[in-house]
């Protein structure tokens, strides 16, 4: 069913991700519509305690709210020194409805404050990892398919790049040398977590075909 489709819903309303999916799902000739196109559709709580339960929750409520199958995607950044955080929480690090440079402020603001004496001063702050997870939601069988990807890097005081979105600019790859946020949306989405789970989740609808 959802293969032959040519339109994906995504239930999303990040310009960010819909920009990413839009690019990853143009080659296979499908359209994507996000919860913009739709704006009936209700605020999603995300009160879940991983990123899973919260994906499966907007694809479950945007799904049987349109009866359509539907792609929902929750993530976020996974700071070592921060002892996982901000994880569930990155979208409003900084309290309901902050922008992205707010979190990314409180983020490097964090960081920062746990550095011990001057000498300590590089631009590398902590190791750190973005995590996505994907559901796939069938209204109709009632069936989910999930697919999670993640990606290593460190959060870097030197924020630099205008590509992405989110804490792009903070998210250092040492094997480009650069942040996330300055990869084209070709190369970001061949090594991130978004990416990833993109990939789980074909490999995983071929296993069923
Ligand atoms: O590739 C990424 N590059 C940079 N930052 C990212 C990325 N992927 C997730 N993130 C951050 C942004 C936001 O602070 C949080 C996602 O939160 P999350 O609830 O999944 O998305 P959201 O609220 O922006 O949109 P929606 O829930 O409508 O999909 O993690
Ligand atoms: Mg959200």
């Amino acid at each position: 069913m959802w293969l032959e489709q040519s339109v994906v819903v995504v239930a999303t309303r990040n310009k960010g991700k819909i920009r990413e999916f839009a690019h990853a799902f143009a080659p296979f000739g499908k359209q994507v519509k996000s919860m913009y196109d739709y704006p009936e559709l209700p605020d999603i709580v995300e009160d879940g305690k991983t990123f899973a339960e919260n994906a499966f929750k907007k694809a479950k409520t945007v799904g049987d709210a349109l009866r359509l199958p539907v792609l929902a995607d929750d993530s976020g950044l996974c700071v070592d020194a921060l002892n996982g955080e901000p994880g569930v929480y990155s979208a409003r690090f900084a309290g309901a409805g902050a922008s992205d440079q707010e979190n990314n402020l409180k983020l490097l603001d964090r960081l920062e404050s746990r550095q011990l004496g001057d000498d300590t001063e590089q631009p590398l702050l902590s190791p750190a990892r973005f995590v996505c997870a994907l559901i796939l939601y069938d209204p109709v069988s009632g069936e989910a398919l999930e697919a999670e990807g993640s990606v290593e890097g460190w959060i870097t005081s030197e924020t630099a790049g205008s590509g992405g979105f989110g804490y792009d600019p903070l998210f250092y790859l040492s094997q480009y040398g650069k942040t996330m946020a300055e990869l084209t949306l070709e190369e970001k989405q061949a090594i991130s977590h978004r990416g990833a789970a993109l990939r789980q989740l074909a490999a995983e609808l071929e296993k069923k075909q």
